[in-house]
């Protein structure tokens, strides 16, 4: 039975993704910070697929060392992991932002996706030809927005990061994807206000976004190519999204 591990799976794409994965026969290793949510999403799934929820941060190295490490057989070789914990903060322009969010959106799409691949690594390369990386850029690592600063940098890091690791990964049939959506409605804009829902709803109100189902979609379309195939990066907009001409400051 092939095995998944989702990091943020107590929300968005992340739920959507295990929900999608369980209605394949996969196998769930889920992760999130909020247990009370892991706990009823291994109540729903449980009774389909053999279910682990491991409550823990990303930040948190040492965790993800020990808890990926000591994984039950079962679940073993992984054959897919899915790095779609992270957030976006202060969508105010740069000079108005703390530094603090800052320092939380690299610990989390930076550093915690780095912590997690790595400890990963060894159980991808177990399974081999058919293994595969998935991870959550975004558009905004590719192009700049007011008010995208650090979000859209670590995201451009989880591309190149991305490809550095195909070179290295060559020969051992793991694949790694880059997997780079536009607006979609989850909670991201929830947390990135810091919990201002009308300014969320505002965003996502008279438009048609992706939906986390989408995106879920996507996932298991990559996770499921023929073992010989690597989608490199795949970028996915809502068709009511494109990009602004370039802005000019002008005298007044
Ligand atoms: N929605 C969008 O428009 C887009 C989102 N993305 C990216 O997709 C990914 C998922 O976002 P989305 O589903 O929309 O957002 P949600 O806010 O709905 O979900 C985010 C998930 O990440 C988890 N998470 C956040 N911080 C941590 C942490 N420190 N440790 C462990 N888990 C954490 C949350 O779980 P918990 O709080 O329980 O820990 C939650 O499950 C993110 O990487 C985001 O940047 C990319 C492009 C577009
Ligand atoms: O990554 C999220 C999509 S956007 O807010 O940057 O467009």
């Amino acid at each position: 039975m092939p095995s998944v591990l989702i990091t943020g799976a107590t929300s968005g794409f992340g739920k959507a993704a295990a929900q999608r994965f369980a209605q394949a026969g996969w196998s769930l290793i889920l992760t999130g910070r909020r247990k009370e949510r892991l706990d009823a999403l291994e109540k729903e799934l449980a009774a389909k697929v053999p279910v682990l929820t491991l409550a823990l941060d990303v930040r948190d190295s040492d965790a993800v060392a020990r808890e990926l490490g000591n994984l039950p057989d079962a679940f073993l070789p992984l054959t897919c992991l899915i790095n779609n914990a992270g957030l976006a903060l202060a969508p105010e322009p740069a000079q108005k932002v703390a530094l603090e969010d800052w320092h939380t959106m690299i610990d989390t799409n930076v550093t915690g996706l780095v912590n997690v691949t790595h400890a990963a690594l060894p159980l991808l390369l177990e399974h081999g030809a058919g293994a595969s990386i998935l991870n959550l850029g975004s558009v905004a690592g590719q192009w700049p927005y007011p008010g995208g600063h650090v979000y859209g940098a670590t995201k451009a890091f989880v591309q190149q990061f991305g490809y550095n690791l195909r070179c290295d990964l060559l020969g051992t049939g793991v694949r790694v994807t880059d997997l780079a959506p536009g607006m979609a409605e989850t909670e991201f804009t929830l947390v990135r206000t810091k919990g201002n829902q009308a300014a969320s709803d505002a965003l996502y109100s008279g438009t048609t976004p992706l939906q986390a189902e989408d995106i879920a979609e996507q996932l298991f379309y990559l996770a499921t190519l023929p073992a010989h195939i690597n989608i490199n990066r795949l970028e996915i907009m809502p068709v009511r999204q494109a990009w602004s001409p370039f802005a000019v400051d002008r005298d007044a």
